[in-house]
């Protein structure tokens, strides 16, 4: 553990980048130390390595490839170190009434039926001196060991770090997951689903779906539950099919930005966006995660005449999370990114404490 503080803290007083990440229960850490500082983008869905992506599909996918990086897996301890922060931010009225307008012209939109949903967002800013990335980090693989956690670092880019629950795309050989995530509850609220958050989960399961028809054979989709992101519930229906003769490229094309951080109609509700939201998303609502890594299984075969033997195998595997529950860090400024779903049904102020909501998860690491 000692020795994964001090590579993390080494790369940041060098201004080197770094990626240090935990799957959701895993029992170790997994970091990426690129060998020099060049921003390096990806060129192609074959490659291998932890990619960054940002939410506009036009800009490009960084990554830190395994050839170049020093890869390194660390055991993860419970430090037990459950310390609550005590860091808040005033809630500022001309941000409440801005964010207000926004959720009401969408909700506009929505009744005049250029959409049927819209997931609008913003960032909350706020000056902070952060001095350890490797104590933010544990912080949040000890609050959120459900979620994959990260800190991610370019020079030229800055510090990200987040809490994401919710699986863009896991491939194992030609077996492919992914989940529609959506409708937000806090934990302790005793109340059942509403109409309104069912309709709206929906709508992203059945996008996904027709996303992954062209792209995929025996699509399965699982029972609607409920599951734990932090102090919040949401929705969530597990999605599961083969990979065909596509690729995990052209699937993410057809499927980013699914309608959990963009829209319906996927094109109006982005364009929208790029028009109405009043700063740059960034990689907030983009993907993250390990891109066709190497994942060693280890089994015992029996075969005729033969004693057990134990034989290794090496599948290349990735796992992409959607960058949620986030936040980005530059030059003593601390930026929390927050967003919600918009439906027919939607009550501005209830999606205004919704994301007040949400920012408290990586407000609770500071
Ligand atoms: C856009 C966010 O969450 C998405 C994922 C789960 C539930 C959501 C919702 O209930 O609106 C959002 O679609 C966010 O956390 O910033």
């Amino acid at each position: 553990m000692q020795e994964l503080i001090q590579h993390i803290e080494g790369a940041w007083a060098s201004e080197m980048p770094f990626v240090a990440y935990h799957l959701p229960e895993a029992g170790e850490v997994n970091c990426f130390f690129p060998k020099d500082s060049q921003l390096r983008y990806l060129q192609h869905y074959d490659e291998a390595g932890f990619i960054f992506s940002p939410f506009k599909i036009e800009s490009q996918t960084i990554v830190f490839p395994e050839a170049s990086s020093e890869v390194l897996k660390f055991k993860l301890i419970d430090f037990g170190k459950e310390s609550k922060s005590k860091f808040s931010i005033k809630e500022n009225p001309e941000e409440k009434e801005n964010y207000l307008k926004l959720l009401w012209e969408a909700i506009d939109q929505i009744h005049a039926e250029r959409f049927k949903k819209i997931v609008v967002s913003r960032k909350i800013s706020t000056a902070y001196n952060l001095q350890h990335p490797s104590e933010l980090f544990l912080k949040l693989t000890q609050f959120y060991p459900e979620a994959f956690t990260y800190v991610w670092y370019h020079p030229k880019v800055g510090l990200w770090a987040g809490a994401s629950p919710e699986v863009l795309a896991k491939t194992y050989r030609t077996q492919f997951k992914t989940m529609a995530l959506a409708g937000t509850k806090p934990a302790d609220e005793d109340r059942d689903w509403t109409e309104k958050e069912l309709d709206e989960q929906q709508m992203v399961t059945d996008e996904i779906t027709d996303a992954l028809k062209n792209h995929t054979e025996n699509l399965q989709i699982s029972e609607r539950q409920t599951d734990k992101a932090g102090d919040l519930l949401h929705l969530r229906t597990d999605i599961r099919a083969t990979l065909a003769s596509s690729k995990l490229g052209d699937v993410l094309k057809a499927m980013h930005p699914t309608p959990a951080v963009c829209g319906l109609p996927k094109e109006k509700a982005y364009q929208f966006l790029k028009v109405n939201e009043a700063y740059d998303r960034d990689f907030y609502t983009g993907f993250f995660g390990e891109l066709n890594m190497p994942q060693h299984n280890q089994r015992s075969s029996r075969t005729q005449n033969q004693e057990n033997q134990a034989y290794k195998s090496v599948v290349r595997v990735s796992n992409l999370y959607v960058n949620l529950r986030c936040l980005s860090y530059a030059d003593g400024t601390i930026n929390i990114y927050v967003g919600g779903g918009i439906t027919k049904d939607s009550v501005p102020e209830d999606e205004w404490l919704e994301t007040v909501n949400k920012s408290r998860t990586m407000l609770k690491v500071l």
